[in-house]
C-alpha cells in the first residue's frame, strides 16, 4: 500500500508542497503549481518577535526573493496567534547590546518585508497587536479569520509607535481612522478591522485565508513582473528612505526609551497583568 502510495506520488511528478527551508522559528514552503512561498512564523506560545525569530523572518524572505517565487503569505504555525508582537522580554530590563541588535534587526526586517518585491500577503489566522499589526500591515493585502483583534496598542503600554510602524498603518488605513486608532491603542476585532479598512477579507479557517491569500497574488498573474515590483518599489519609496536615512536615530530613541525607570515599571505591571490573566481563567 506504502509502495503504492510512493509510485503514485512519483508518477504525478512528486509531492505538492516543497518544504525548501526549515530556520529554527521559521519555514518556508514553496508550492510547486503555484510558485507560492508560505512563511509561517513558529515560535510558541505567542510568536513573540524577539532577536532570533526577527533573523529567521529576515532570513526567509530573503530566500524567497531570491528563489523566484511568485508571492509570500506570512502566517502562524498558532491557531490562535499571528503574532504578539514584540516581544516585551527583550525590552523589560534588557541587556543593552542585545536591546541594540534586536532592534537593528527589527529595522533590518521590515526594511525587506515592506520593500519586498514579490506580492505580499498575511494570512492573519489570529490575534495581531502591535508588531503582529506592522508584520500584517506591511504586507500588501491581509486575509484574517474571525474573532481575533488587530492594531497598534502601544500608548496602552505607554510607548509611542515609531514613525516607520505608522507609515504601514497609514498604507492601509485613512489619516483620521489611523490617528484615532493610534492615539487610543485600538485593538480591532476582525469585523471592524474589516469595516475601517484594516484587512481586506475575512476568512473561517487558515486554509481559507492563505487561498484567498493566493488568490490575491493570482491577480498578478498578467502584469509584467519588473513593472510591478517597481511600481510598488517607487509606491513605498518614501517610507523605506525614511526609516534608512533615520535609523541611528531611531535607535538611539529606542535605547533611550527603554532606558527610562517609568516605561520599565509600565512595561513590569503590564507582563504582571498578562501572567494574572492566565492564573484568573
Ligand atoms: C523609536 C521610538 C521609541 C520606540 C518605542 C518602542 C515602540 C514599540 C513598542 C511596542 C511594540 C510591541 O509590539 S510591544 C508588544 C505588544 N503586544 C501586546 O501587547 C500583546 C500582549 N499579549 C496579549 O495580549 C496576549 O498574550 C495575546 C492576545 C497575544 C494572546 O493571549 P493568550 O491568552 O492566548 O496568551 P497569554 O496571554 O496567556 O500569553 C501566553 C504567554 O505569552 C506571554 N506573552 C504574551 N504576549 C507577549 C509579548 N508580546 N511579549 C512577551 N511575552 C508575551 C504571556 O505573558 C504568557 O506568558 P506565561 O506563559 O509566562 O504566563
Amino acid at each position: 500500500m506504502l509502495h503504492t502510495n510512493l509510485s503514485r506520488l512519483l508518477a504525478s511528478g512528486g509531492p505538492k508542497r516543497l518544504i525548501s527551508t526549515v530556520n529554527k522559528l521559521t519555514t518556508v514552503e514553496v508550492n510547486d503549481k503555484t510558485g507560492i512561498a508560505i512563511l509561517t512564523m513558529n515560535r510558541p506560545p505567542v510568536n513573540g518577535l524577539n532577536l532570533e525569530l526577527l533573523q529567521d523572518l529576515k532570513s526567509s524572505i530573503d530566500e524567497i526573493e531570491g528563489n523566484k517565487s511568485r508571492g509570500l503569505i506570512l502566517t502562524s504555525s498558532s491557531p490562535t496567534i499571528f503574532s504578539a508582537g514584540l516581544d516585551i522580554l527583550e525590552m523589560y530590563k534588557p541587556d543593552m547590546d542585545r536591546c541594540r541588535a534586536f532592534w537593528s534587526q527589527l529595522q533590518e526586517t521590515w526594511l525587506a518585508l515592506y520593500g519586498s518585491s514579490v506580492p505580499t500577503a498575511a494570512a492573519i489566522n489570529g490575534h495581531s497587536p502591535a508588531g503582529g499589526c506592522l508584520l500584517a500591515t506591511s504586507c500588501e493585502y491581509r486575509v484574517m479569520v474571525p474573532k481575533f483583534t488587530i492594531g497598534l496598542n502601544e500608548t496602552q503600554l505607554g510607548m509611542i509607535a515609531p514613525q516607520w510602524f505608522m507609515s504601514a498603518f497609514l498604507s492601509v488605513l485613512p489619516q483620521r481612522e489611523a490617528e484615532r486608532a493610534l492615539n487610543q491603542g485600538r485593538m480591532f476585532t476582525t469585523e471592524e478591522a474589516l469595516r475601517v479598512g484594516l484587512i481586506d477579507e475575512t476568512a473561517n479557517s487558515k486554509e481559507e485565508a492563505i487561498e484567498k491569500c493566493a488568490a490575491f497574488i493570482g491577480t498578478f498573474a498578467k502584469v509584467n513582473p519588473l513593472a510591478r515590483s517597481l511600481t510598488k518599489q517607487q509606491f513605498r519609496a518614501a517610507d523605506l528612505q525614511q526609516l534608512k536615512n533615520g535609523r541611528k536615530e531611531d535607535l538611539e530613541k529606542f535605547l533611550f526609551t527603554v532606558s527610562q525607570p517609568a516605561l520599565q515599571k509600565g512595561l513590569g505591571i503590564y507582563l504582571e497583568g498578562l501572567k494574572k490573566k492566565v492564573k484568573k481563567q
